[in-house]
């Protein structure tokens, strides 16, 4: 008993001193937690008042971020964004930190001044799954010497005016095809969405530079890249939630693995045939891009340029080249038909080089000063990238006294800095004189149709030249008006936001010859041409570039060139130029 009794005493004192100290124990625990946290706070908040703070912006809802105020049109709420902000912005989409820039000064820091911190652009699974053989394409390939390499090839070797020499023909027999057809098209007065058909121009021209005239491969290239188009430009939650990529909620992971698959067996036949013809032949005519290409290889297809990278420049050049270029043109015919003064000045100043007994020709173009000047004004008012692709902040690194964190999203506004009072008088007036000789001015990060930098478009060019042939020529061959009880008032100015901005509602118009008959009869179709120039080709192993000479005096003309020379995209900040030769052995 009395052992019991002790046994009891013993043991409720046990317990109650165990659970003193266990109280003891909590209370400690919660006095050190509470101080920790703090301790935290009064760092975190010396930290805020000493360090670099990230930029202005909207707080953002828990999860979601701000990404309720980014809607369909993002740079325009950007824009809304800049107004109340600032030039600099930060925003947190999702759980992105975003960051956007609406000033040239801040561009230029982006651009030029820490272009190595910028210089790579996001990835995503969608993006992961946008791969030839393992390689991406010049858009989405990380910065480094991969990326320096292949965008070398393809702006000195395939897209510069030098390059592009030797393609004249192909370039021409396109356009002439689609004015042949716009020519039948006119003859009943119906309006035409003339978007379609400068696509269609533009994405046979591009398939021809590429693979000359494998043409049922170029029928089904064509809608094949036309949804990677949409692909590469779809927004996915992913995107902002990184964690929801690999979940695929719309499915575009899946629809990325099989288009790319299609591009890829479509690419490889055209690459096949074409390497199959060089050994048969014993000769590489250098006949088209994928010919250019397979000159880094050696017969067994070993090189500093594996297939992988040739698909993905054939991918850039059919994405990068087709739609922005119709585009371009597309607003600029709108701009014409708005302002019928310009378009009359124009249109003189064609007929003054040309005449009325001939086409234009490339080698009309550098004295087609005043179509420059407009198309120059038509991208400054309609960016065919507004925020241009963005890119990804490498490091944590400042603008302007403002913490950006490492792997933050980066968007140069360029759509607002296209329309600053403080740089452009009357930003909204359509004035192309603001583009002559002696309006220039030597700002260069006030007008970005082509972004800058190492991220900067390769296919500048060649962009040029395709807007401005087909503009010449369109306006040359025909008068262009709207159809009948559209008012000017009525056209819907508004884009859609995409790879390319196009218009919401595409333009239709009426077009009316301008031209003798017998010139639009005359027209030589693509099977003549391709006849007569694999005749070329195949009998007498000519070389097309020799009477393709024309290109060597084109130049885009002086204005063209004032702003052109001051674009900061000199492959000299890239590390300079290693000859291409190098890369062959
Ligand atoms: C009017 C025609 C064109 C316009 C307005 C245009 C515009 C642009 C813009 C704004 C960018 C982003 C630049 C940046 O982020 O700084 C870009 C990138 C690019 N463009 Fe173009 N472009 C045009 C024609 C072409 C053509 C003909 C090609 C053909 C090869 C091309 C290929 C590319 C490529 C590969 C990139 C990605 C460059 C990189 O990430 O390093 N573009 N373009």
């Amino acid at each position: 008993m009395h052992y019991e009794s002790q046994l009891a005493s013993s043991s409720s004192s046990y317990t109650l001193r165990n659970f003193i100290s266990m109280e003891q124990l909590e209370f400690t625990l919660w006095s050190a937690l509470v101080g920790w946290l703090g301790l935290l706070v009064v760092w975190h908040l010396r930290k805020g008042r000493t360090g670099p703070q990230l930029p202005p912006g909207p707080r953002g809802l828990p999860v979601l971020g701000s990404l309720h105020l980014v809607g369909e049109l993002p740079h325009r709420d950007f824009t809304k964004l800049a107004d109340k902000y600032g030039p600099i912005v930060h925003l947190k989409l999702g759980f992105v930190h975003t960051i956007v820039v609406s000033s040239p000064e801040f561009a230029e820091e982006v651009l030029r001044r820490q272009d190595e911190n910028f210089s790579t652009r996001f990835t995503s699974p969608k993006i992961e799954e946008l791969t030839f053989d393992g390689f991406h394409e010049v858009v989405y390939a990380e910065a480094g010497p991969y990326h320096k390499y292949l965008k070398r090839i393809l702006k000195e070797e395939m897209v510069s005016l030098r390059a592009q020499m030797r393609f004249k023909d192909s370039r021409r027999v396109s356009l002439m095809e689609t004015i042949q057809s716009l020519h039948k098209k006119s003859k009943d007065g119906k309006p035409v969405v003339i978007v379609e058909d400068l696509m269609e121009c533009l994405q046979m021209t591009i398939c021809r530079l590429m693979f000359h005239n494998i043409t049922n491969l170029v029928r089904e290239f064509i809608p094949v890249s036309r949804e990677l188009m949409f692909l590469a430009s779809a927004a996915d939650p992913g995107d902002f939630m990184p964690w929801l990529g690999r979940l695929d909620l719309f499915g575009y992971n899946k629809r990325a693995r099989r288009i790319i698959e299609r591009l890829d067996r479509c690419m490889q036949s055209v690459i096949d045939e074409h390497r199959d013809r060089i050994k048969s032949t014993g000769v590489n005519q250098m006949a088209d891009i994928v010919d250019i290409c397979l000159s880094l290889q050696d017969q067994d297809g070993k090189g500093p340029l594996p297939d992988g990278p040739i698909k993905g420049i054939m991918a850039d050049m059919m994405i990068g080249g087709s739609e922005t270029s119709a585009i371009s043109s597309e607003w600029a015919l709108m701009e014409l038909l708005r302002n019928p003064h310009i378009l009359q000045k124009v249109k003189d100043e064609i007929a003054s080089v040309v005449g009325t007994e001939r086409f234009v020709e490339e080698s009309d173009l550098p004295k087609l000063t005043y179509l420059q000047q407009m198309l120059m004004e038509s991208s400054r008012l309609h960016v065919i990238a507004p925020v241009l692709i963005p890119r990804e902040c490498v490091r944590d690194t400042t603008i302007g006294g403002y913490h950006i964190p490492a792997k933050s999203r980066i968007f140069v506004n360029v759509f607002k800095i296209h329309k600053d009072p403080s740089v452009w008088e009357n930003p909204l007036e359509f004035n192309p004189d603001r583009f002559s000789q002696s309006n220039l001015h030597n700002k260069r990060y006030d007008f970005l149709p082509f972004g800058s930098g190492r991220r900067g478009c390769p296919g500048m060019d060649l962009g040029n030249l395709f807007v401005m042939s087909l503009m010449a020529q369109l306006l040359h061959c025909f008068d262009v008006e709207l159809p009948e009880g559209q008012r000017i008032e009525d056209i819907d100015t508004t884009e859609v936001f995409g790879l390319s901005c196009p218009m919401k509602v595409p333009l239709r118009v009426v077009l009316k010859p301008r031209l003798p008959s017998h010139l639009y009869d005359g027209i030589q179709s693509s099977e003549a041409f391709c006849a007569s120039s694999d005749f070329l080709y195949s009998v007498m192993g000519l070389d097309l570039s020799i009477g393709a000479s024309v290109l060597e005096t084109i130049n885009l003309s002086s204005t063209c060139m004032v702003y052109i020379a001051s674009y900061p995209q000199s492959w000299a900040t890239q590390g300079g130029s290693v000859p291409i030769t190098e890369h062959r052995k």
